[in-house]
């Protein structure tokens, strides 16, 4: 989809994980209106936070940081309890090791390279030194002792000969919280709202059916991912079904205390708040 002069421009994160809230949504929201620009999270996130696209899933520390400025679609998130197989950290020593060492964090990344920086510093008293680079562990792992990647640079790599200890940061989060963890949120900037609230609520609406479709009906979603990223038809399953696409009281409950440790560590400036769209407030008019 690209258009010229769309009303509404949706990002969409380049990653398999977010393909079940994409896969039935362009023959379902089929308009003119709408066009979706793919990149990489942290893209994304600078993209919304210039207003460059109008809404659609950003990292959950973007949110963070921009909560007065945005709110978020009630259902739609990328959220684990547990292990979610896509946020990484390879290393070689095991991780108590290297907690004071030098640790090389993805370009790619908001939400997974602070709660790594959570999960170190706060859960196992270390202070390491962090850099940044662009996702490619070979590169990466030259002079460092851990690298982080996320989604499907991470999942290429656990498929690939196991050089390096893994750790699943969904894993670690549960671990020491016991809690859910949300790693991308559907955001909307807030002025996109009052200029097209019945647009939002058709795209809000087409989305939830293409999740509830891609669940009900995974296989053809499935065959497109393995002929794209490569693994096996139970690999997808498994990584769809570790993941989960709600956003109910349970993965805000998670989310909040991810907000509440990185603003008391300092990565956020302000406790945060977060502002859920609503949909009764809209009326029909004819747009
Ligand atoms: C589950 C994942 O979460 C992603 C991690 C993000 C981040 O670290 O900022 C942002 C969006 C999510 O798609 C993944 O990368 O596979």
């Amino acid at each position: 989809m690209s258009n010229l002069d769309p009303k509404i421009r949706i990002g969409r994160i380049n990653y398999t994980n977010v393909w079940p809230i994409y896969y039935y949504f362009p023959q379902l929201m089929n308009i003119p209106e709408v066009d979706i620009i793919e990149q990489v999270p942290s893209s994304l996130n600078k993209a919304m936070a210039e207003g460059s696209i109008d809404m659609g899933p950003i990292s959950s520390f973007s949110f963070g940081e921009h909560f007065e400025e945005y709110v978020l679609y009630p259902d739609l998130s990328v959220s684990a309890f547990g292990e979610v197989n896509s946020i990484l950290l390879f290393h070689e020593k095991p991780l108590r090791e290297i907690v004071n060492g030098h640790i090389v964090l993805p370009s790619t990344s908001a939400t997974s390279i602070n709660l790594l920086k959570i999960i170190v510093e706060k859960f196992y008293g270390g202070k390491p030194t962090y850099s940044t680079q662009k996702p490619n562990l070979d590169e990466m792992m030259k002079n460092a002792d851990g690298a982080l990647l996320i989604g499907d640079d991470a999942i290429k790599e656990s498929w690939r000969d196991p050089r390096y200890m893994i750790t699943d940061l969904g894993q670690e989060w549960a671990k020491w919280t016991g809690q859910w963890m949300t790693f991308a949120v559907w955001a909307i900037r807030k002025e996109v709202i009052r200029k097209h609230p019945a647009l939002i609520a058709d795209i809000y609406a087409a989305f939830k059916k293409s999740k509830e479709m891609a669940h009900a009906n995974p296989d053809s979603m499935i065959r497109e991912a393995q002929e794209k990223v490569g693994g096996t038809p139970q690999y997808w399953h498994h990584y769809f079904h570790s993941l989960c696409y709600d956003f109910a009281a349970e993965q805000r409950a998670g989310l909040s205390k991810y907000y509440q440790y990185a603003y008391e560590l300092g990565f956020l400036p302000k406790p945060v708040n977060i502002g859920l769209w609503e949909e009764n407030n809209v009326t029909r008019v004819t747009e």
